[in-house]
C-alpha cells in the first residue's frame, strides 16, 4: 500500500497515464451503470408505494407514537418519528468524464482501490475536495510548482519553499520539519523538482499521519454493539452543528444506529438548528427547549436513552465557547463527569471543530480546549472556503491530536474521515 502511495500522481510515464486514464473510464462506466440501475430500482419502489400508500401513512402514525420517549421534569425529550433511517435526497449524482473525474479516480487508483470497490460517493467528494481547496492550492501550489521549474532542486528554491508553506498557514514547526528533511536529502543527492515534489508530499504526509498513529487509531469510527459517545466541541460559529448532523448522517450510512444530544442551550436558536440536522440526517434528537437549560441534565437523559435503545453512537453539541468563559468551561467539565458517572464503560471522544478560514487563530482555541475538554481529536471545516488549508499540518505538528473527519462544504455529504494521502493530493494537485 505504502508503495502505491509513494507512487505520485505527478511522477507518471506515459504508459502509465494511458492506464490510468483506463482505469478512471472503466470506473466511470461502472458508476453509470450502478447510477442508470439504481435509478431504474428506484422507480419500481415508487410505483410500488403509490399503491399501498394508505397503509403505509397509518403504520408511519403508528410508529411515531410508539417511538416517543416519556419526558421529565428536566427536559422533554423529543424523538423524530423517522427514526435512524438514512436519507438518499441528497445523493450525488454522476457529472461528466471529465478532468476532475479523472483526478479523482486517479487518487483512488494510486491507493491500491479496485475500480469494482469504488464508490460515487469518493468521487463526488475528491472533486469537492480538490476543488474546495483550490484557494489555498492558488497561493501555494501555483507558485509552488513555478518556484520548482523543470531544474534540479537549489538551497534558494527551498527558501522560497519555507516563505511559501509558512504563508499557507503550515506552522513554523511543521515547516521546520518540511525544509530540514529535504536540505537534508538535498546534502545528500541532486534532487530534480518531480523527486523534490515527490518528497514533499511524502513528508506533508508524516506530519499529519504522525498523531494518528500515536493514537493508536488510523480511522475513528465507532465500535459495534456498545455505547460511542462523541462530544463536538469548538468556538462559536465554526461548524460545530453541521459537523455533527454530517456525522450523524455519516454513522447511519455506515450501518450504525445513532442519537443526538442538543446540550448546546446556550445560543437561542442552536437546539432548533440541531432539530433541522436531525431531521436531514434522519437521527432523533433529546433536546430541552427552556433557555439556558443544564447541558448537563440534557446528557443525563440521552445517555439514559442511548442505553435503552442501544445506540452505537451518541452526538453530543455542546454550547461554542471562548476560553475566556470560565463559566462555560466548567459547563464542558460537568458534561464530561456526567459521561464518566454514567457510561464508565462507552467510549468517549472529544472532538475540537476548527474553522480552516480561520488558519492559526484556531490553534491557540486548541491549546486552551484541551484542558477542559480532554480532546482526542480535530474536525477541520470550511476547507472549501479558505486559502488556509495549510492550518491541517499546524495542527497536527504542534496539538499532537489526530485530524479525524474534515468538512469542504454545507451539504451533508461534505463531509468525510481524514485521509493524509487524499488531502495531500488535493492540496498539490496540478490543476
Ligand atoms: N462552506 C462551508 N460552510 C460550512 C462548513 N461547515 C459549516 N459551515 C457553515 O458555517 C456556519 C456555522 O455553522 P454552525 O454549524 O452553525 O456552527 P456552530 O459552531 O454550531 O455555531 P454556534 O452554535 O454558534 O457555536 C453555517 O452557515 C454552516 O453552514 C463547511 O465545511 N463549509
Amino acid at each position: 500500500m505504502q508503495e502505491q502511495k509513494d507512487n505520485s500522481l505527478f511522477d507518471k510515464s506515459n504508459a502509465e497515464e494511458q492506464d490510468s486514464l483506463d482505469w478512471a473510464k472503466e470506473a466511470y462506466e461502472k458508476l453509470k451503470k450502478q447510477q442508470e440501475e439504481k435509478k431504474k430500482s428506484i422507480l419500481v419502489q415508487e410505483s410500488k408505494e403509490l399503491k399501498s400508500n394508505d397503509s403505509f401513512s397509518n403504520a408511519f402514525e403508528a410508529s411515531s407514537l410508539d417511538n416517543s420517549i416519556t419526558s421529565n421534569d428536566q427536559s422533554d425529550v423529543k424523538e423524530n418519528a423517522s427514526e435512524n433511517k438514512v436519507l438518499d435526497s441528497e445523493e450525488p449524482s454522476l457529472g461528466e468524464f471529465d478532468k476532475t473525474f479523472t483526478w479523482s479516480a486517479k487518487v483512488l487508483e494510486a491507493q491500491g482501490r479496485k475500480v469494482e470497490n469504488i464508490s460515487l460517493d469518493e468521487i463526488n467528494w475528491l472533486s469537492r475536495l480538490q476543488q474546495g481547496l483550490e484557494k489555498t492550492r492558488k497561493g501555494f501550489v501555483t507558485d509552488l510548482l513555478d518556484k520548482f521549474g523543470d531544474d534540479p532542486l537549489t538551497p534558494e528554491t527551498l527558501d522560497e519553499l519555507e516563505t511559501l508553506l509558512l504563508r499557507s498557514d503550515v506552522g513554523v514547526d511543521a515547516t521546520d520539519q518540511i525544509i530540514n528533511a529535504l536540505r537534508k536529502r538535498l546534502n545528500e543527492e541532486v534532487l530534480d523538482s518531480k523527486e523534490g515534489l515527490r518528497f514533499l508530499k511524502e513528508q506533508l504526509c508524516k506530519i499529519v499521519d504522525q498523531p494518528i498513529k500515536n493514537s493508536g487509531k488510523t480511522l475513528l469510527m465507532p465500535s459495534e454493539n456498545s455505547l460511542n459517545i462523541w462530544l463536538i466541541v469548538g468556538v462559536n460559529g465554526v461548524g460545530k452543528t453541521t459537523t455533527l448532523g454530517k456525522l450523524a448522517n455519516l454513522a447511519l450510512r455506515s450501518g450504525f444506529s445513532a442519537l443526538i444530544a442538543a446540550a448546546d442551550t446556550f445560543r437561542a436558536a442552536a437546539v432548533e438548528q440541531v432539530k433541522v440536522w436531525g431531521e436531514r440526517s434522519g437521527v432523533s434528537v433529546v433536546a430541552n427547549e427552556t433557555p439556558n437549560a443544564d447541558p448537563a441534565a440534557i446528557v443525563f437523559d440521552a445517555i439514559g436513552a442511548a442505553k435503552s435503545k442501544k445506540i452505537e453512537l451518541l452526538l453530543v453539541d455542546t454550547a461554542g465557547r471562548l476560553q475566556t468563559k470560565n463559566n462555560l468551561m466548567e459547563e464542558l467539565t460537568k458534561v464530561r463527569k456526567i459521561i464518566d458517572r454514567l457510561a464508565p464503560e462507552a467510549n468517549v471522544e472529544s472532538l475540537l471543530v476548527l474553522d480552516a478560514t480561520q488558519g492559526q487563530n484556531g490553534l491557540s482555541q486548541a491549546m486552551s480546549f484541551a484542558k477542559s475538554a480532554n480532546l482526542t481529536g480535530v474536525v477541520i471545516t470550511k476547507l472549501d472556503g479558505s486559502a488556509r488549508g495549510g492550518v491541517a499540518f499546524a495542527v497536527s505538528s504542534q496539538t499532537n491530536l489526530p485530524i479525524r473527519f474534515i468538512g469542504a462544504g454545507e451539504g451533508i455529504r461534505d463531509l468525510r474521515p481524514f485521509n493524509s494521502f487524499e488531502f495531500v493530493e488535493a492540496l498539490l494537485a496540478d490543476s
